[in-house]
């Protein structure tokens, strides 16, 4: 599945001009954690492919334009998921990269601690760099080695699609690699468009929720047949 932005209902910022983002948690977080309805989502991909961009759209609906690079920030949350109120926090990460050695991909202590952490997956790659395509295959085989067991809530994000001349990576890479991946793939622009970026997050909250659901529900029936 793809879902395109929509650049008729884009939402720019409201003038916000071009500045440095310096990353402050909307809640604090301790404040933000209903018990059980913390979702915590990490944000992965290669060098300039929008990870913050996209986080901040997400969070503020703004697109700023200049982003501190490799924040590494912990971005706080709450809202509304079909009725019931979700804390969320999503991590932002330095950004990963091919090598040649046997491992195949570069990734920071810090991005390993927060793979660990996450229960839900965005991996990100440009249109308009098939290098940062070429990324997600290794770092989804690398979250797998941290996580080897279990059901993995992931989606894949191919963002700058406001820059469809520039476009290295066809639409139908995208899907076909989420289909392997087990996600879903969704095409967007920070730059350009909220609704695509919000339906994005969203949609792994609700997976990872549903996961959490079928969890319990699977434990039940076990306790139950055991009695
Ligand atoms: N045209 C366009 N530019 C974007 C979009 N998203 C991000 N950018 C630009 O791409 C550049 C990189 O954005 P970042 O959000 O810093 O990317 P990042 O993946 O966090 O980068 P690293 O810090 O290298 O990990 C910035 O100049 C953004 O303004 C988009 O959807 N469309």
């Amino acid at each position: 599945m793809r879902i395109t932005a929509d650049p008729t209902r884009t939402m720019s910022g409201g003038g916000s001009g071009n500045f440095l983002l310096v990353p402050i948690p909307e809640y604090p977080v301790l404040d933000c954690v209903v018990p059980n309805k913390n979702v915590k989502i990490v944000v992965l991909g290669a060098s300039n492919v929008g990870k913050t961009a996209l986080i901040v759209r997400f969070l503020t609906k703004r697109f700023i334009g200049d982003y501190e690079a490799n924040t590494g920030a912990l971005y706080s949350r709450k809202l509304s998921l079909e009725g019931e109120e979700v804390s969320l926090q999503v991590q932002d990460t330095p950004c990963v990269a091919l090598q040649d050695d046997v491992e195949g991909l570069y990734c920071q202590e810090q991005i390993n601690r927060s793979i660990y952490w996450a229960d839900g997956y965005v991996l990100v790659f440009s249109i308009t760099d098939y290098n940062s395509y070429r990324t997600i295959q290794p770092l989804y085989q690398h979250v797998r080695r941290i996580h080897p067991s279990g059901n993995i809530p992931v989606i894949l994000v191919g963002n700058k699609s406001d820059l469809l001349r520039a476009r290295q990576v066809p639409a139908e890479e995208g899907e076909a690699l989420a289909a392997t991946l087990g996600g879903v793939y969704f095409e967007a622009s920070a730059r350009e468009n909220h609704d695509g970026v919000h339906a994005a997050f969203l949609h792994l909250c609700q997976e990872e929720l549903k996961r959490r659901f079928r969890q319990v529900l699977s434990s039940k029936v076990k306790s139950a047949s055991g009695l």
